[in-house]
């Protein structure tokens, strides 16, 4: 059965935490990414694609801090369009070879996606979204002292800086999605889409922050009547007591034991937290959420793989 589905890939899926952010690495990796996603086309599925940027974001932000003495920087709102720009393009371009490739007719198409947050949102009293090259604990400390930074441990890997990362509410671009999506591929709300508030005189400003991808997922899931809501990461399944000895792969749940184990705290706030609470409340809905590895996406789909969260 052809099914809608919004799929949501990891920022780390385009440029992996230890390889260096050259256009060629993630452009390979983008490549090798939506050749799998071809893979759900081709099995008859319609399908939106949303991607992650924090690796990305996170470059950009640092090249402007590099060169501040004689570029202007510009605001991080500015730096996510930039990204949703650079991936958009490598990506549509990487879909479209394969397609030919693959001689399957559909267009391909990416919406530079605006994405409206409330301003008084709690989110940017407190950063909590990691983005950019990871550090040790030393310059961590070091770039918090000397630039004002936020910085926080991310799951382990190191120390990244931090940012606010408000709610998506109001997904821009959503009737013309719902057009297009019969034939065409379409990429949205990149990066957690372009951070934006409405003033009370109903105008659009651009604000601070980096929109988590997997909210902004969620969102255009519920927005555009997906009927499946996909993460693709790089763990094949969500675990229970992840890493220990007695870590346990979970196939299907339901939302109330979902529930359960996040308030026993099984997961992580930078990683695997977001998602799950995101596929909460897509399961919530009544439809089908799926956390899995983006090499077992088709089987997934099936129920072959992955880790499946319903009602
Ligand atoms: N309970 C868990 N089950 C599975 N993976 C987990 C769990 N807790 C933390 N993780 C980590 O979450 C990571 C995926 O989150 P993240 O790196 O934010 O993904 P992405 O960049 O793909 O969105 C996995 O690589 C894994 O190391
Ligand atoms: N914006 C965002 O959530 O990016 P990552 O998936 O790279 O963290």
């Amino acid at each position: 059965m052809s099914k809608r589905v919004v799929l949501a890939l990891g920022g780390n899926a385009i440029l992996q935490p230890k390889q260096e952010a050259t256009y060629e690495n993630q452009f390979n990796n983008v490549m090798s990414a939506t050749k799998k996603m071809i893979e759900i086309k081709e099995a008859g599925h319609k399908i939106v694609i949303t991607h992650g940027n924090g690796p990305q974001v996170g470059n950009i932000i640092a090249q402007n801090e590099f060169a501040k003495d004689s570029v202007h920087p510009l605001p991080i709102y500015v730096c996510n369009a930039e990204s949703q720009g650079m991936i958009g393009y490598m990506m549509e371009m990487a879909l479209k070879n394969h397609l030919n490739k693959a001689n399957i007719k559909s267009n391909v198409s990416t919406l530079l996606t605006m994405v409206e947050v409330d301003k008084d949102d709690q989110a940017f009293e407190n950063p909590t979204k990691p983005i950019g090259v990871f550090f040790d604990e030393e310059e961590a400390k070091k770039l918090e002292a000397e630039k004002g930074f936020v910085m926080g441990e991310d799951a382990g890997r190191g120390y990244r800086r931090l940012v606010p990362s408000p709610e998506p509410l109001v997904i821009h671009g959503v009737e013309e999605i719902k057009s297009l999506i019969d034939n065409t591929i379409v990429i949205s709300s990149g990066g957690g889409g372009i951070p934006v508030y409405r003033s009370e005189d109903g105008e659009l400003n651009g604000v601070e922050a980096v929109i988590d991808k997997d909210r902004s997922g969620l969102k255009l899931s519920e927005q555009v009547e997906a009927d499946v809501f996909m993460m693709l990461t790089d763990v094949s399944n969500v675990y229970i007591n992840f890493g220990k000895e007695n870590e346990q792969k979970l196939e299907q749940i339901t939302v109330e034991e979902a529930e359960q184990y996040v308030s026993e705290g099984q997961f992580p706030a930078g990683s695997m937290l977001p998602k799950i609470q995101a596929a909460i409340e897509f399961a919530k809905t009544g439809k089908e959420s799926i956390i899995c590895s983006l090499n077992e996406a088709v089987d997934a789909l099936d129920g072959k793989a992955g880790t499946r969260i319903v009602k």
